[in-house]
């Protein structure tokens, strides 16, 4: 019998400090990432950051464990997806930087009789940088490798009330509502730099939206904060990124308490359990906080597995 399958996709993150090389490599071979049109001089600026920034990388990922927590919770959240499904959907995941990547799922899905493939990637808000970059990725890949089923793709899901459920539990995992006045929301997306919204990329747009839908699923909710804000985080290079930063943002706010809620990530990675968890704190402490949390991301939450249930529904 010809069977479907949901293959979802992510950035990736090195799965052992040798890897770091690899993921960077990779993301900065990416045409997406760098868009010099030169497939030579690309490989060139490849070259040049990954050699000056392999070492400082493996530094950040030996404080949290000597690897990227991406692979795992997204395998966690495969198998929850897989068992909900039974045997007639096969669900799989592919990385765009690091193992497992796209050609080996490619491969063990050619040797069963798919007839159709839903790609999810597993950013919630569009970005030519990451949505795009996986799409085509795994497109790619798989007219290479010679593939026929047909490939159905969703461009992203920051307005689903499944998701956005998962955002909140996630929100009220670290915070009561009686809590809320005494604390500053912060809502932190990953950097983008200026002139990539320049060329229309909407990552922008769709953050400034979902920040509107779960802010009046907060209030509905009796979520009250003293604020809510947007920044940035993960500023790489000299170039002009989005603003504010969160750093700039942190040194802004009055409250004694802040949470942060990392918008752009639906699995917890570097930038969550390293920047967050450990750089920010440290500035938020010399910056007088007297707390300062984190929410985790939905990873493989009930919520999140109901949200791809329903995409993958609505994509049928
Ligand atoms: C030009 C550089 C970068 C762009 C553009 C960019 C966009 C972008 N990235 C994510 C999500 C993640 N990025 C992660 C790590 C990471 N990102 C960059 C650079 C750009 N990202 C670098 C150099 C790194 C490595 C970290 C380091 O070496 O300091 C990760 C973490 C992966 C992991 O290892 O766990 C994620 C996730 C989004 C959502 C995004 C655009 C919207
Ligand atoms: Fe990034
Ligand atoms: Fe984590």
């Amino acid at each position: 019998m010809k069977k479907e399958a949901i293959v979802l996709l992510n950035m990736g993150g090195p799965n052992n400090l040798e890897e770091v090389e690899v993921f960077l490599t990779n993301m900065f071979n990416d045409k997406n990432i760098i868009t010099v049109k030169s497939s030579l001089l690309r490989a060139f600026i490849a070259k040049m950051i990954t050699f000056t920034r392999t070492e400082k990388s493996q530094e950040i990922y030996r404080q949290i464990g000597s690897k990227s927590p991406i692979v795992g919770h997204t395998k966690e959240l495969v198998e929850k997806l897989q068992s909900r499904f039974g045997e007639d959907v096969v669900v799989d995941f592919a990385m765009r930087y690091t193992p497992p990547f796209a050609s080996e799922v490619i491969e063990r899905l050619n040797r069963e009789d798919i007839e159709k493939i839903y790609l999810i990637p597993l950013y919630p808000q569009f970005s030519t940088t990451t949505t795009k970059s996986s799409l085509e990725d795994f497109e790619e890949q798989y007219h290479l490798k010679g593939g026929d089923a047909i490939l159905v793709e969703i461009k992203h899901f920051f307005q689903n009330q499944n998701y956005n459920r998962a955002v909140l539990q996630r929100i009220t995992e670290r915070i009561s509502a009686d809590e809320c006045p005494n604390f500053d929301l912060i809502f932190s997306a990953h950097g983008l730099p200026v002139k990539v919204i320049e060329r229309g990329d909407v990552y922008e747009r769709h953050v400034n939206k979902h920040v509107a839908i779960l802010t009046n699923m907060l209030k509905e909710a009796g979520m009250n904060f003293n604020a809510i804000h947007l920044a940035y985080q993960s500023k790489v290079g000299p170039m002009e990124w989005l603003k504010p930063s969160l750093e700039d943002k942190l040194k802004e706010i009055k409250s004694n308490g802040v949470l942060i809620f990392p918008i752009a990530f639906t699995i917890d990675n570097s930038e969550t359990d390293f920047e967050l968890e450990i750089e920010y704190r440290e500035v938020a402490e010399e910056l007088g906080f007297k707390d300062y949390r984190v929410c985790e991301c939905p990873n493989d939450s009930d919520f999140f597995v109901d949200t791809l249930v329903e995409l993958y529904e609505k994509m049928r």
